[in-house]
């Protein structure tokens, strides 16, 4: 018998750190995040023979992450989880690749009496801001970025028709409905532009990991918005294209988005009240079966 894949660590990893301006204490940022780290290389005698003497612990690893981000810089995460990929890697010569995965809540500041207030935040939705990286030793990173959990509707400017048909559809066309998705968005960094620790930091001081998520939301919810949607798929090709366009270190855009659907209700039973086409305003929204779409967009016609 053979270990054929292992990897471990610890998961569920939570955080928060304050940044304070040096001028003005009073005066903070907060980052709440939730981190999973996951160590592999030359373990498997841990698992064959009960050998520990190769097994960082999984408590050591939920330290160390307290200690890089007390010790470092954690905005953005794709830094933080860089610098904690290469800790194990560079510390550790039987480790041979960390996984670490990052998502960050929206603590966003609000205001009061009309200015931002210096150190109050509220939670803005369920939405995060995540990073997946992997660090082989000797490898450039793996990155992928990502918004997770933002969920958008429209009620007009969406439609969906000539789909294919045979005598298992049952489906209308339809060229005015409401659509509404759970955003799920990431792209994939050029590895050739973060071979090493000091490129992630020059890219992360630059501001392009803050850049590329705030454009790819921003055009996920103008494309969404502004677009007359011939569907899911269209929709979701255009926003990765222009995330494409616009940021040159991104090699591939993926979105994997639930089709949320809002049935029209048929009220003519009732004195014949109109609430179908275009007189459709009472809708049911439908728990499942959801629509579930997926699509991965890079510049190069390479099909994976
Ligand atoms: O945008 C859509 N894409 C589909 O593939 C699909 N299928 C369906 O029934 N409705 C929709 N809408």
């Amino acid at each position: 018998m053979t270990v054929v894949k292992a990897r471990y660590g610890k998961a569920n990893v939570r955080l928060l750190k304050v940044k304070r301006d040096p001028k003005d204490p009073k005066k903070q940022d907060v980052i709440e995040l939730r981190v999973r780290c996951l160590l592999e290389g030359d373990i498997d005698s841990s698992y064959t023979a009960a050998n520990n003497k190769v097994v960082v612990p999984t408590d050591t690893v939920k330290q160390t992450t307290y200690i890089l981000a007390k010790k470092g810089e954690v905005w953005p995460i794709e830094l933080f989880g860089a610098r904690l990929a290469d800790h194990f890697v560079t510390t550790y010569p039987h480790i041979r690749g960390a996984h670490v995965d990052i998502q960050q809540y929206r603590w966003t500041r609000y205001e009061v009496q009309g200015k931002p207030h210096p150190h109050s935040f509220m939670q803005d939705g369920v939405e995060t801001r995540n990073v997946s990286l992997y660090k082989r030793e000797g490898q450039p990173y793996q990155i992928t970025s990502g918004i997770a959990g933002l969920t958008v509707l429209k009620s007009t400017g969406s439609m969906f028709y000539d789909f294919h048909t045979d005598d298992y559809t049952v489906l209308k066309d339809t060229y005015d409905r409401i659509l509404s998705t759970d955003i799920d968005a990431s792209w994939k960094w050029n590895p050739r532009s973060v071979p090493d620790l000091a490129a992630v930091t020059k890219l992360a001081t630059e501001g392009l990991f803050d850049a590329a998520w705030a454009g790819a939301r921003n055009q996920t919810l103008e494309i969404f918005a502004l677009e007359n949607s011939a569907s899911v798929q269209a929709t979701m090709y255009n926003i990765s294209q222009s995330i494409l366009d616009k940021f040159a270190p991104i090699e591939t855009v993926t979105f994997v988005l639930p089709n949320k659907h809002y049935f029209e209700v048929d009220l003519s039973w009732h004195h014949g009240l109109k609430n179908t086409g275009k007189d459709a305003e009472v809708y049911a929204p439908q728990t499942d079966p959801n629509g579930h779409i997926e699509c991965t967009v890079s510049r190069k016609s390479a099909k994976l």
